[in-house]
């Protein structure tokens, strides 16, 4: 081996970047996390002052961020054997395991103090719970012991609408809790047709994951039913405080094209899919980002909409 492998093995402190602590926050994931967490804000009756709704998210996005970190202390193990992890800071030796540890638990806390001190204790509460969830229910417990994994711990990504909304009511309401289901529902589908095209990574980490531990064809079984229980809640969402006619025009075209591909997914053979480099599997994890991006845009536009009085029942 020569000298650079070596030291390419070790954790170097001093190779560690900003680059490095910000792609701990797991960015790409956030973004969505913390655009879900606006219009839970944006929908909530009353209003907050711009300046103390930008602290809110910031703070909703900081608290995110110092999940994704503490996730990536715990599964440094698991982020080393697979293929699509294996680039984290943590595995490729450019931040060790404590500084992630401390770095994650310090935004925990500031922005659980900070999102105190800008809006209410409800929202902090409801912060510092998510956190809790991701990092010591979904991580910790549940990852390595049980296929339902994602089903259970999927609320952990559910909860930043109900923050955002709690931001401006100081509450908990029947709208917000329709936000949270909705993205736990969604959650299932979301992970699963991932993991179908990811398969070996879990398999060669020892993950539990559904396809590991029941096998591929009843992932896709288990996608179908949960995009099945999906749509119902998803159009019904219409016809409640944060629903109307844009919404539901939204939601129909949306659900009926991943209804369309989670029937795809559990109509395929194996060995076809195999053959295809599992392109349709792609394509609906790639359409599960559009759908939730989506019904949240439209959840943001019927509020507008309802404010005016225009497209609104
Ligand atoms: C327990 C629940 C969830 C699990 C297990 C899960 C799992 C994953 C995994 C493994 C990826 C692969 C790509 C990566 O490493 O970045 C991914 C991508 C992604 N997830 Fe999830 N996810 C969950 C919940 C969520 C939630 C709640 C959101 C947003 C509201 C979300 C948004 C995204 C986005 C935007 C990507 C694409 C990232 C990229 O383009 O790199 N996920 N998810
Ligand atoms: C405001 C706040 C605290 C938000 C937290 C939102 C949240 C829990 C998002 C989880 C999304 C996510 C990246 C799951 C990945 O599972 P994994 O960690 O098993 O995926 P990996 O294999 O990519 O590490």
């Amino acid at each position: 081996m020569t000298d650079t492998s070596l030291h390419a093995a070790k954790p170097r402190e001093d190779d560690a970047g900003f680059g490095d602590f910000f792609a701990l926050l797991k960015p790409r994931v956030m973004s969505l996390v913390v655009f879900t967490a606006l219009v839970g804000l944006v929908a909530a009756p009353g209003s907050l002052h711009p300046i103390e709704a930008f602290w809110a998210i910031l703070f909703i996005a900081v608290g995110g961020g110092a999940s994704g970190a503490l996730n990536m202390w715990w599964d440094a193990d698991i982020d080393r054997v697979m293929k699509r992890t294996r680039k984290r800071p943590i595995p490729a030796g450019r931040i060790t395991a404590g500084e992630a540890y401390r770095f994650g638990m310090a935004l925990a806390g500031i922005s659980v103090v900070m999102l105190g001190l800008a809006t209410n204790l409800v929202a902090a509460g409801l912060l510092a719970f998510t956190i809790f969830f991701y990092v010591v229910i979904y991580s910790i417990w549940l990852k390595r012991s049980t296929p339902q994994n994602i089903v259970i711990g999927g609320a952990a990504g559910a909860f930043p609408p109900m923050i955002g909304w709690a931001a401006v009511t100081g509450g908990v309401s029947v709208e917000s809790v329709l936000m949270f289901a909705l993205i736990f529902m969604w959650t299932p589908p979301h992970f699963w047709a991932l993991a179908l095209f990811m398969k070996s990574d879990y398999h060669e980490a020892k993950v539990p994951m559904l396809t590991v531990t029941h096998g591929r064809r009843a992932t896709r079984t288990h996608i179908l039913v949960y995009t099945a229980l999906l749509a119902p809640l998803a159009v019904g969402i219409a016809f409640t405080g944060i629903g109307g006619p844009a919404y539901l025009a939204v939601a129909l075209v949306l659900n009926a094209l991943f209804l369309k591909g989670a029937w795809d997914i559990w109509r395929r053979d194996e060995a076809r899919a195999e053959a295809d480099g599992y392109a349709v599997e792609k394509k609906v994890f790639r359409l599960s980002l559009i759908y939730l991006f989506a019904h949240f845009c439209a959840i943001w536009l019927q509020t507008v909409l309802n404010a005016q009085g225009v497209w609104s029942w």
